[in-house]
This record gives structure tokens, C-alpha cells and sequence, in this order.
């Protein structure tokens, strides 16, 4: 029995700070400390410091988990304002380490679990699941992950909760939504990563994955609960599915449901957002249709980001045929050309006549693709650390005055290259981008520091969540990505670009969702497709109704 209901209530609960006529009231004095009360102010600055002085990021992890499980005003108070320092920690790169090393973890996660054998009751489940959460508010999220592809860690089962976790937090941290509004799912339908699934310590279920039909059917099951529980406008996004199941479930609800796929769509639109800052790079090519596009990788992420540049590409008047050929894809297999053998539908429509001097059936070596095709860009989705190598950045450097290099692959163990080798190899002439951070860097003899932008998927959900949740939109089409894209794009002003950044300050981020909000309800009224009316929500207004940890908290 705690000493009282409301210190384990980490929505109500305000610890320290609690004011002496509320310890009067509620019975608290000697149950909190110190005699005379903390202000928020004051704590925030103290659990900066506890962060710092935790000596691993796993660490640091557990005591930010620990915070939002205890004291949520606090913590979205310290996330809130100190958004750059804190990301790295409950996102990209260590929310990875915390999948990899769940079962040691010792913290409470608000997510709920849907396992296998409670097909038939999911929609009690998820009721009893929302109690939990906060009995008064209603779900407007849920970000719902099979765990099969956690970040390019590969299948981790029911240890990968802390993916959906992590995004949801984001959605309070960076888009302002209440986080009482938010339900991190994890559909446990088994693992085929033999060392998770015999883990002793390991709490799912202990087969390997269900396939066809008994999959399937789990799958309507939980989006057919959730939307008798929560109701049509719940939106839903999924996460880290594989590529087998990612395209193909999003295909199937996209229009019926208010869904996205974050790795498909949100990627897209952050990458997108990317290569449209980056042709304002001085030393770039501006005009969009000069560019080539080589993907490393052409799962849900590469797919998705070539498939919304051909949108972006036809808005110029390019016939999508046209738009296609910019775009070229290199898979495990080698790069992907017409008469490869058995090539998915979304790689055939990627698939050009083979360039001369390639061999359409080899296993083509990057390096010799690069020398072939003389892209303009690289984006590596592909998980596979390192393949942006010397050479192949020497000869990308050697090819353009700019190159356009993009290491998106999470967690930074993945990343193709790092900024440093980016700006080493390509004498600090790359435009980098990565999915997971890197410091600035300092080349010898260059007066300029450069930066790395985080090219992460972090700069679109939680705007594009934020504007499909208060415009009620029915679905979520690509072109509401784009609009997404197009906005961020805009926010990166010419300082940034100058050091070879590509993306605004990570600690804007607040701001950037609620301009992303903006145009995305724009976008809903453009199309008809918004439940509610926000014709009159313009920027402020949409900040006013950003969730604002200790709004009701006097200073004291
Ligand atoms: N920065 C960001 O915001 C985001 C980053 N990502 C990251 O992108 C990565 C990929 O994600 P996703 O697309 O969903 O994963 P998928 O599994 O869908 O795709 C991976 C792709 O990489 C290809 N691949 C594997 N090995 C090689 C190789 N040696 N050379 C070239 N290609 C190879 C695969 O080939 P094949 O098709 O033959 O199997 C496949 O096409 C992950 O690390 C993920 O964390 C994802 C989403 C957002
Ligand atoms: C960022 C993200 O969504 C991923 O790496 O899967
Ligand atoms: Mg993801």
C-alpha cells in the first residue's frame, strides 16, 4: 500500500513540489520532503544534472523512464526544454540498447502487451489498458510495433516495447500531445530470433512468429477493438513491422482506418524534407530534376522515401515514368535492374535497363554502381554499418562538388558512415544526414565546424500526429506527407544550411510540429477529409492547444 494514492500516481503526482496548502490538504506532510516545497524550475535543473551524471546511456534510460513513471510533469518538463540533451536517450540511439537489454530492465513502461493467446478479448484488453493509462481521457494514439524490425536490430519479439514507448513520448515531448492520450502496443505473436525467444528472462510468447491467416487475423482483430474502444478517429501508427508485412498492412487500412506507417510514409517525408533543403546548399544543384537518387536498401524506408520524391518530382511537370528513373536501388541482391529475377512489385517499378559497363545478374559492388550511375545522392537504408566506405565516398565527392550523403540506417551501430568519415572522405564537402546523432565536426584546417542533421523520422510524426488528431482526418494520404515535407523544408533557414545542415535545430522541435500541424490541417480542409472544423486554427492557436507539462503548477 503506497503512503498515498497520489505520490504513485505520476500524472497527479508533483513530488517535491507539492505547495504547503496542498500537503495540508491532502494529508502529504511527511510524506514528501524537503519542509519548504521545490519549484519546477528547480527540479528540472536538478534531473539535468542527476542525467548527466549518470555514467551510461542505458542509465540514463532507465532514470528518464523511471521520471515520466513517477512525476510526467516533470519529466516532459525536463524533455520539453531540454529536448537535445534528452532525445538521445528514451529515442535514437539507446531506445535500441533498451530493446537489446529489456529483460534487465528494471522499470515500469505504460505500454500494454497483446499476446497470442488472448485473441477473442483485445478489445477488453485494450479497455482495461486505458483505465490504466488515465480513466478520464479518451485515446486519440497508439503506436503499435511487431517488433519484428526494431530499428535494423532485426526481430526482437516482446522486448521491443520500448520502441513504441519511445515514439509515443516524442508525441508529448516534440508534438505536444497529452500524454494521457497515448497507448504504446506491442502485438506479441511470437520471435524468431532464437536467442530472445529462449531467453529465461524473456515474457513473450515462446514460438516463432505466426504467418498467414492466424497473423492476419490477429492484426484486424486488435484494429477493429481499437476502433470500437477508442473510435474511428483514433489514429494509428505502425512501427517497425518488416517489410513483408509493413506495405502490405498499410495498403490494406490506409483508406479505411486513420493509419500511417511511420517507417514507409514518416521516413519519407523527413527524408524528402531533407534532399529539398539540401538543393538550397549552395555548391547543389537547385533544380530538383537534375538530381539521381541511389538508395542502399530498398525495404519499407527506401520504397517509401523514392516512392513520395516521385510525388515531389511530378509537382515539376516530370512525367512519373521520368521521376522514377531518377531514383535507383541497390538491395541485398546487388543493384536492381530490369531482368533481375523475382523482384517484388514496389522494386520493379524501380527497375531500369541495366547501365553499361554493369552486369545485370552480379552482386554489383557500391563502388562500381557509384562510378556507373554518377548519382547526385546516396541514402542509405539499408542497416548495414559501414558500406558508405572510403572509396565510395572519395568517389562520390569526386563526382559532385556537393554530395548529398544520407546514413539513415538506426541505431548509429548501423549507420552506413559516420558524419566524421562523411566530411573526411569527401573533404568536407558531403551534405550529411543521419538517422541516429553525431557530433560536429572539425576538419584540419577548415575554419568551419560542420554539423550533422539528424535525419529522423522524430521531425515528422509528431506534427503530422498532432494536425491528424485535432483535424479528426479520416485517413492520412501521402500527399498530407508531403505537405509535412514541404513545411519542414521551409524551416531551415540559410544558417543552417551554410555549416551543411539540412534540418532546423532538433530543439525547435515543439514549434516545428505545430507548423507541421498547421499544414497538415490545411491539407485535411483542402481534401474534405477532416472530421472537425479547423479552418480558424492558425499556428498560435494550434500552440495553445499544445500539451504543456506544469501549466497548472504555481511557481512556488
Ligand atoms: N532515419 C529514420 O528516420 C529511419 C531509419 N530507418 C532505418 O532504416 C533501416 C532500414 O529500415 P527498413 O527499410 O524498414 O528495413 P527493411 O528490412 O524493410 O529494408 C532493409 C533493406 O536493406 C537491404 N539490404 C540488406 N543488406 C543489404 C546490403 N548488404 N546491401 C544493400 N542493401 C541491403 C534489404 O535488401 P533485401 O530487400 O534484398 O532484403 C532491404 O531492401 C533500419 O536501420 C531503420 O532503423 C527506418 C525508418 C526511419
Ligand atoms: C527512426 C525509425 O523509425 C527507425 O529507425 O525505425
Ligand atoms: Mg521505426
Amino acid at each position: 500500500m503506497p503512503p498515498h494514492p497520489i505520490l504513485s500516481d505520476p500524472r497527479n503526482n508533483r513530488g517535491r513540489r507539492f505547495p504547503i496548502a496542498q500537503r495540508d490538504h491532502l494529508q502529504l506532510h511527511g510524506l514528501v520532503h524537503p519542509a519548504s516545497p521545490l519549484s519546477l524550475h528547480h527540479q528540472v535543473a536538478f534531473a539535468i544534472s542527476r542525467l548527466r551524471s549518470l555514467p551510461t546511456p542505458l542509465a540514463k534510460y532507465e532514470y528518464l523512464l523511471r521520471l515520466v513513471n513517477s512525476d510526467e510533469q516533470l519529466f516532459f518538463s525536463v524533455a520539453q526544454s531540454h529536448l537535445s540533451a534528452v532525445l538521445p536517450f528514451i529515442y535514437t540511439p539507446t531506445v535500441g540498447d533498451a530493446c537489446l537489454n529489456f529483460p534487465t530492465l528494471d522499470i515500469p513502461l505504460r505500454g500494454v502487451w497483446l499476446s497470442l493467446p488472448l485473441s477473442g478479448a483485445i478489445a477488453s484488453v485494450l479497455r482495461n489498458a486505458a483505465r490504466k493509462n488515465n480513466p478520464d481521457s479518451p485515446i486519440d494514439v497508439i503506436v503499435v510495433s511487431d517488433c519484428q524490425r526494431i530499428l535494423g536490430l532485426g526481430d526482437l519479439g516482446a522486448n521491443g516495447m520500448p520502441i513504441p514507448v519511445g515514439k509515443l513520448l516524442l508525441y508529448s515531448a516534440c508534438g505536444g500531445v497529452d500524454p494521457a492520450t497515448c497507448l504504446p502496443v506491442v502485438l506479441d505473436v511470437g520471435c524468431n530470433t532464437q536467442s530472445v525467444r529462449e531467453d529465461p528472462q524473456y515474457t513473450g510468447i515462446r514460438s516463432t512468429r505466426v504467418v498467414g491467416p492466424k497473423y492476419d487475423n490477429f492484426i484486424d482483430e486488435f484494429i477493429t477493438a481499437a476502433k470500437e474502444v477508442f473510435g474511428p478517429s483514433c489514429l494509428i501508427q505502425f512501427e517497425d513491422f518488416a517489410n513483408a508485412n509493413a506495405a502490405r498492412l498499410l495498403e490494406k487500412y490506409r483508406k479505411s482506418v486513420c493509419c500511417f506507417n511511420d517507417d514507409i510514409q514518416g521516413t519519407a517525408a523527413v527524408a524528402v524534407a531533407g534532399i529539398m533543403a539540401a538543393i538550397r546548399v549552395p555548391g547543389v544543384d537547385p533544380d530538383l530534376r537534375n538530381h539521381k537518387f541511389l538508395f542502399i536498401g530498398a525495404g519499407s524506408a527506401g520504397i517509401g522515401i523514392a516512392d513520395l520524391m516521385v510525388m515531389a518530382l511530378t509537382r515539376l511537370d516530370i512525367p512519373e515514368e521520368q521521376a522514377r528513373r531518377q531514383c535507383w536501388f541497390i538491395d541485398s541482391k546487388g543493384l536492381i535492374v530490369q531482368g533481375r529475377g523475382s523482384l517484388s512489385e514496389a522494386k520493379t517499378r524501380y527497375a531500369h535497363p541495366c547501365p553499361p559497363g554493369l552486369l545485370p545478374s552480379s552482386s554489383s559492388d557500391l563502388n562500381d554502381v557509384v562510378a556507373a550511375l554518377r548519382p547526385t545522392a546516396l541514402i542509405g537504408v539499408s542497416t548495414i554499418p559501414g558500406i558508405f566506405s572510403q572509396h565510395v565516398i572519395q568517389r562520390m565527392a569526386a563526382i559532385n562538388h556537393r554530395p548529398i550523403i544520407f546514413a539513415l540506417s538506426n541505431p548509429t551501430s548501423k549507420s552506413e558512415c559516420s558524419a566524421s568519415d562523411a566530411y573526411k572522405f569527401s573533404e568536407g564537402r558531403a551534405v550529411f544526414a543521419a538517422g541516429s546523432p553525431f557530433p560536429p565536426v572539425q576538419l584540419p584546417g577548415m575554419l568551419k565546424t560542420l554539423v550533422p542533421a539528424q535525419g529522423n523520422n522524430s521531425y515528422i510524426f509528431p506534427g503530422v500526429g498532432l494536425g491528424v488528431i485535432l483535424s479528426k482526418a479520416r485517413y492520412i494520404p501521402d500527399t498530407m506527407l508531403l505537405a509535412a515535407a514541404d513545411m519542414l523544408a521551409s524551416l531551415v533557414d540559410n544558417s543552417k544550411l551554410s555549416v551543411g545542415c539540412v534540418y532546423p535545430d532538433l530543439d525547435g522541435l515543439l514549434d516545428i510540429s505545430a507548423h507541421i500541424a498547421h499544414a497538415v490541417c490545411q491539407h485535411a480542409l483542402q481534401l474534405g477529409i477532416n472530421g472537425r472544423d479547423v479552418s480558424s486554427l492558425d499556428v498560435d492557436a494550434i500552440r495553445g492547444l499544445m500539451y504543456k507539462p506544469g501549466r497548472d503548477e504555481l511557481s512556488v
